[in-house]
């Protein structure tokens, strides 16, 4: 408090010495509107590049490139990209942040073609690119769009005829892997065909896109319905829609599955969009929407079964949104799995319960169930967290194998094709 009422002081100092005092005062008066705003802009000299900015007290503004970008100076001092202050091999900073005084101002700001050149007060120069600006500012990252999805229904995605890539392609070129990875992202499934049905294929078919992620199942796992661990999924039970590791603090990204053998009736898989299902919570009751995005729950996984004991417990919203943009990233949806809601008082359980019953509507609604039988040979990669997955029951013999992915590694993959993730 006391350094930023010090500032103001040193900056009206200046402002007068400046002559720009009637500036900052009329600012101050919220006239700003009133005042001839032409004295005080800096225009470029190129009327083509259709650049302004402006010193105030306390930030930069510029507009340039339709935008209207406003930078804190600390941010501006932050940021600089000069070989003392940032290591452009290693692309990480180098300078000490909490070495910038908090009430810094560039003693002098020039543009010379497309660079903003800042000069601090212990003369240090910090050059800015204007598109660079453009590009990692506030204002120029809201008008980025959101990770780019394809919201489907049933209809939707079997309209959309996504192309299954080959087996061969996606293990020997970049170009089906970054087909396969690019239906991946905007639906939230994908499809390998061809794939030779052992866990050693599947294996390799997992390793090309990601690091394989370890959990309480093995890295590889392989089950049947002999109940040989503590869970519903090992037995020949019908599972509704759900995401799997609700019960971890970060649960797992993706899910890989190959049907290697069924000698039997049923156990199609069910797949079901998650956040198409909320976008109709958001749509039709938005109050809902976020009850569900703010109330923690917990999920739980208790395992005492043979030489397996096990107790996981993860805490966090069904609805998990950005809070600067409120996108949607992660659903965690499994009935079987929450376990004892103690987090939230009497009134806002009930609340909850009913968001939480227009969600399940809309998951259950039949035209958003995606209904597909695995074969031996087509592998599915599931979106943990986006797409609910589910099973009929069924009769017979039935070999599933499968792993999770660290979602970092499947989307660092995708980056480094050129995908944006
Ligand atoms: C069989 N496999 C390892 C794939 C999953 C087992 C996890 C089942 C658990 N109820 C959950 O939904 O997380
Ligand atoms: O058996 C299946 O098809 C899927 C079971 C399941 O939900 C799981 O393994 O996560
Ligand atoms: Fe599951």
């Amino acid at each position: 408090m006391w350094c930023h009422r010090l500032s103001h002081l040193q900056i009206r100092l200046q402002d007068l010495l400046r002559g720009r005092v009637t500036c900052w005062a009329l600012q101050q008066l919220n006239f700003k509107s009133l005042f001839p705003l032409a004295i005080h802009w800096h225009h470029t000299a190129s009327k083509s590049l259709n650049c302004v900015w402006r010193q105030h007290t306390d930030h930069f503004e510029l507009q340039y490139a339709n935008t209207v970008m406003r930078f804190d100076y600390v941010w501006l001092r932050d940021h600089c990209r000069s070989a003392s202050c940032y290591n452009s091999k290693t692309h990480q900073r180098s300078l000490d942040t909490a070495s910038v005084d908090l009430c810094i101002q560039p003693k002098t700001i020039r543009l010379d073609e497309t660079t903003l050149f800042f000069t601090w007060p212990d003369g240090h120069v910090t050059r800015y690119d204007l598109d660079w600006l453009v590009k990692n500012s506030y204002e120029g990252q809201k008008q980025k769009v959101i990770q780019p999805r394809i919201l489907w229904n049933a209809e939707i995605y079997q309209q959309a005829q996504v192309p299954s890539v080959d087996f061969q392609s996606f293990l020997e070129t970049n170009e089906g892997l970054k087909n396969f990875l690019q239906n991946f992202l905007l639906y939230g499934i994908a499809f390998v065909e061809n794939v030779p049905p052992t866990q050693e294929h599947t294996e390799k078919l997992a390793e090309r896109i990601s690091l394989i992620r370890e959990t309480i199942y093995g890295r590889m796992w392989y089950f049947t319905s002999d109940f040989s661990r503590g869970d519903t999924a090992y037995t020949k039970l019908a599972l509704d829609r759900h995401t799997d590791t609700t019960y971890f603090q970060e649960p797992c990204g993706i899910q890989v599955f190959h049907c290697l053998k069924h000698e039997g009736t049923g156990g199609r898989t069910l797949l079901v969009d998650g956040f198409y299902a909320a976008e109709q919570v958001l749509q039709k009751v938005p109050e809902e929407f976020e009850l569900l995005s703010q109330v923690p729950l917990k999920h739980e996984y208790i395992e005492n079964v043979g030489e397996c004991h096990n107790h996981m417990i993860g805490v966090g919203p069904v609805l998990n949104v950005y809070p600067w943009n409120k996108e949607l990233y992660l659903i965690r949806y499994n009935n079987y799995d929450r376990a004892v809601i103690n987090t939230v008082p009497y009134d806002v359980v009930h609340r909850w319960y009913t968001a939480h019953r227009t969600l399940t509507i809309e998951l259950r609604r039949p035209e958003n169930e995606l209904w597909v039988k695995l074969k031996p040979g087509r592998v599915l990669f599931v979106d943990n967290w986006r797409v609910l997955h589910g099973r009929e029951s069924f009769t017979g013999y039935r070999q599933l194998c499968g792993c999770y992915l660290t979602r970092d590694d499947v989307l660092n993959t995708a980056r480094l094709l050129g995908l944006q993730a």
